[in-house]
């Protein structure tokens, strides 16, 4: 049975102007299919939230953007520069480079680069689930580190550093003046000296965002930022995340599973459920989508009917009570 959603979806900067598309994305793991033909796209400028349940393939998308996985099948195009049209997708397509350089910016085909160019050319910087921090350096330090690329090349990636050359001075002043901003952005400039072990738990998911940041990324993509953290330290993230969103030229790709935090935040959600796209469109749009509160709460199909019924007569809280009791039904 095919349910279709009641509200037409608005098209937004995801259709306009994408930073990012994915198209025809599957990936399988042996006989498991993680990602069923996924296409979306993220938004030049806007917080894109990708949801679903456990095991949808929030984690797998993740990993085949940031080049961890390679995709079995699919095309992952990031666009650096507004107005880069699909004749140059197609031009970049049909040849066999990693990307290709218009009037307007650079176009990239992540699924043929590396994981660590991905980051370092085609600007895509990521945070994980599990906070991955050098635990025993200074949090200052750390901010440092994430700039190590940019130095390096700085210094011809000779011993221009070592010596002191002036262009290598100054491309290390510039990285101490972004880890400074960061750490007052985020709150974490009297903590500087500290081990980045020693902070709070709040605290160290920010420095993580920090970290990604020093490398003026074009898509930042964050796994879970709000996991964990108390209301408080959920309501400075979120602060966090429209700040960079509003001064910033990053888009946010982030997986959530705080509805509050991404329906808050989010200009553009993206469902899925066992690997397949299930609806797409602004929080509004998605908040009421039969589809969306059945994969949450488990119901089946038949169920939806009812559950979208309540909802075609603006009935959400209904709707959402109605889910309840199917899921009570099916356990
Ligand atoms: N490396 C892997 N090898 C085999 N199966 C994998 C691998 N990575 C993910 N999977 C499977 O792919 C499916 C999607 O997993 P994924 O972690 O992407 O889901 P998720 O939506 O991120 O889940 P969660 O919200 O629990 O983190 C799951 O069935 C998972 O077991």
């Amino acid at each position: 049975m095919t349910i279709q959603t009641s509200a037409p979806l608005a098209a937004g900067r995801w259709t306009s102007d994408p930073v990012l598309t994915v198209e025809h994305l599957t990936m399988r793991f042996g006989g498991l299919v993680a990602i069923n033909d996924l296409s979306f796209s993220v938004g030049r400028g806007d917080i894109t939230a990708l949801i679903g349940p456990n095991g949808a393939g929030k984690t797998t998308v993740f990993n085949c953007v940031t080049g961890f996985y390679k995709p079995t099948e699919g095309r992952i195009a990031l666009r650096r520069g507004r107005g880069i049209g699909n004749d140059a997708l197609a031009e970049l397509t049909r040849g066999g480079a990693k990307s290709l350089k218009t009037g307007e910016g650079e176009i990239f085909l992540l699924e043929r680069m590396p994981d660590f160019k991905i980051t370092e050319v085609a600007g895509v910087a990521r945070t994980f689930q599990n906070i991955r921090l050098f635990g025993g350096m200074t949090v200052f330090e750390n901010l440092l580190v994430a700039q190590h690329n940019k130095l390096m090349a700085a210094s011809g990636f000779t011993i221009a550093g070592l010596l002191g050359l002036p262009g290598y001075r100054r491309a290390k002043e510039a990285a101490q003046d972004r880890a400074v901003d960061w750490l007052r952005r985020t709150a974490l400039l009297d903590r500087a000296d500290d081990p980045a072990a020693d902070l709070s738990y709040g605290d160290q998911r920010r420095l993580e965002i920090a970290r990604a940041m020093c490398t003026d990324p074009v898509l930042l993509c964050l796994d879970e930022p709000a996991a964990g953290l108390n209301p408080r330290e959920s309501a400075e993230l979120n602060a966090l995340l429209r700040s960079i969103r509003d001064e910033f030229d990053t888009s946010i790709l982030l997986i959530e599973h705080d509805m509050g935090v991404v329906m808050e935040i989010s200009d553009h959600i993206v469902v899925l459920d066992y690997g397949k796209k299930i609806s797409d469109g602004t929080a509004h749009e998605v908040r009421n989508d039969p589809r969306v509160i059945a994969a949450y709460l488990g119901v089946d199909d038949e169920e939806v009917e009812a559950v979208e019924e309540k909802l075609e007569r603006g009935d959400v809280d209904g709707a959402i009570a109605e889910a309840h009791v199917a899921e009570g039904d099916a356990r």
